[in-house]
């Protein structure tokens, strides 16, 4: 799959918004992929999700289990693995908290595992997903997400594979654009916002 046909099916399935967001990094922009549009979508869904795993067969080998960060990891970690044969398990946060591996799920000594994102801004999700997992035994070597929006800055502690790399603007929000500040700021991701 090309860089264009992934981003045409975000256009296509309406998941390509402009307006005013407060993100996951606490950062503010004025685009957002909206990936649960595309996760309703199982069809696209396949689409992207295949392409990935090509992507990530072919940067790391062979992978076992493929760990995603809860919410918008879990459809493309799952639907990921089910291209590679791997397994597919998540880490998720108690409300405000870190990343944690609960539900009985593992990365046993001598397994491959990849972390699988949905869209990396900052890479600070991704990051957060890799520090909850130090205490397993199995290996996590490498990473990948469908859209790769930090322009290839995005620093995970782990080499990244994307299906698009793109250079969307993100503001600190005591810095924002005047046509950017007249636009009322919503905030679509799962992650608390810390009390100002
Ligand atoms: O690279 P980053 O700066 O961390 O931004 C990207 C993260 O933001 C979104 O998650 P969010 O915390 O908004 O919650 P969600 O997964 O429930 O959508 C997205 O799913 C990535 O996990
Ligand atoms: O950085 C984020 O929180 C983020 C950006 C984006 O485009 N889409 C998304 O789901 N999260
Ligand atoms: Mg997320």
């Amino acid at each position: 799959m090309t860089p264009e046909e992934v981003l045409e099916e975000f256009r296509s399935a309406g998941a390509l918004l402009q307006g005013h967001f407060i993100l996951s990094s606490g950062l503010r922009s004025p685009t957002f992929l909206q990936k649960m549009t595309i996760f309703s979508d199982p069809a696209r869904t396949e689409r992207l999700c295949r392409a990935l795993a090509d992507v990530v067969t072919k940067q790391f080998g062979r992978i076992d289990i493929v760990v995603s960060p809860a919410i918008g990891g879990i459809i493309p970690g799952y639907e990921t693995a089910r291209h590679l044969g791997a397994r597919a398990i998540f880490v998720e946060r108690d409300p405000g908290g870190p990343f944690t591996l609960r539900r009985g799920f593992s990365i046993p000594a001598g397994a491959r595992a990849v972390i699988v994102e949905d869209i990396v801004t900052t890479g600070l999700s991704a990051r957060e997903c890799l520090a909850s997992l130090k205490d397993e035994a199995g290996e996590v070597v490498g990473a990948a997400c469908l859209i790769d929006r930090s322009g290839g800055r995005g620093e995970i502690g782990l080499p990244l594979v994307s299906l698009v790399t793109l250079d969307i603007p993100t503001y600190a929000p005591d810095a924002l654009p005047p046509d950017l500040a007249a636009i009322p700021a919503v905030k679509p991701g799962s992650r608390a916002i810390p009390a100002p």
